[in-house]
């Protein structure tokens, strides 16, 4: 039997809300075959990031030559990356070995404020990484830090900012609309060059979005791995981050993850 096949390029939650773990969850109930490439192990929980420990260059290597060297990928998803070494490795073995469908979830900052990307890292995420991209997705303050802009408030300056991020070279650009104050609606908009497109949903009101960011990535990324279209990957990780906050986990003394088997059980 033949399956999609998606893989993850990102840190470790020992938690298991974000990072990998979500990643690789998210696969699964996606029906796609998931493999990971661990770039860092974070010591984290619902409390916040208590130990970023990166992975050597070596390790980080051999584990993408294992995978593109036997198995191959459909699509590619890349998280926290940490350092400008890891990013620039990362970019030359996507390139070498010619990997399509790349999706970037630019990360940033944790929830809870922990730094998941060295500030020296920005330049080497936007020349090298970007536009490798064949969707990015920011959410309101990755975008500003990858524009230097301070704020983003509006759906009107989404869609500029969506556009700015867009000439930086990433084929599709969806900027996410969690982040974005005052709205009852979380919208998210798609940037293809040429035309928007908007993914609108109810605002959930919890405090339990650990992880939404990683989830909704790697759902995109799974659609992908099927031959679905940009704008169907985008509306079915719509629905299943919808679905995963809706019922996401009281676990914890902090902010608790989403339900990654919430859709499972509709
Ligand atoms: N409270 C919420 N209710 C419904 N959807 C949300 C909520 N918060 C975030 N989302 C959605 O979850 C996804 C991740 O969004 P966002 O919070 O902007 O990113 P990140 O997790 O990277 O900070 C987007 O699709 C966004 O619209
Ligand atoms: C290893 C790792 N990768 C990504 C995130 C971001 O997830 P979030 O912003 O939803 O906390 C995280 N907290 N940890």
């Amino acid at each position: 039997m033949s399956v999609g096949k998606a893989l993850t390029i990102a840190g470790s939650d020992c938690g298991g809300g974000a990072g990998i773990q979500a990643d690789l969850k998210t696969f699964q109930e996606r029906d796609v075959y998931g493999m990971s490439v661990i770039t860092v192990l974070t010591a984290q929980n619902t409390l916040g990031v208590h130990g970023v420990y990166p992975q050597t260059i070596e390790a980080i290597e051999a584990q993408l030559d294992a995978i593109f060297q036997d198995i191959g990928t459909d699509s590619v998803k890349t998280g926290m990356l940490f350092s400008e070494e890891i990013i620039n490795l990362v970019a030359k073995k996507l390139k070498d070995y010619e990997i399509k469908n790349i999706v970037i979830d630019p990360v940033m900052i944790a929830k809870g404020g922990a730094p998941l990307l060295q500030k020296q890292a920005m330049t080497a995420l936007k020349m090298n990484l970007l536009p490798l991209a064949r969707v990015i997705t920011p959410n309101i303050p990755e975008a500003c830090e990858i524009l230097g802009i301070d704020k983003i408030e509006t759906v009107e300056e989404m869609k500029e900012a969506a556009a700015n991020i867009q000439l930086l070279g990433p084929k599709n650009v969806v900027l996410k609309g969690g982040h974005l104050e005052g709205n009852n609606i979380a919208v998210d908009i798609l940037f293809d060059g040429n035309e928007y497109y908007y993914f609108e949903s109810k605002r959930i009101d919890t405090i339990h979005t650990h992880g939404t960011g990683c989830t909704f990535a790697a759902a995109i990324t799974a659609e992908l791995a099927k031959g679905n279209s940009i704008n169907e990957s985008v509306a079915c990780a719509k629905q299943f981050i919808q679905a995963a906050i809706e019922t996401s986990l009281n676990i914890g003394k902090g902010i608790g993850p989403t339900n990654h088997s919430a859709l499972r059980h509709k």
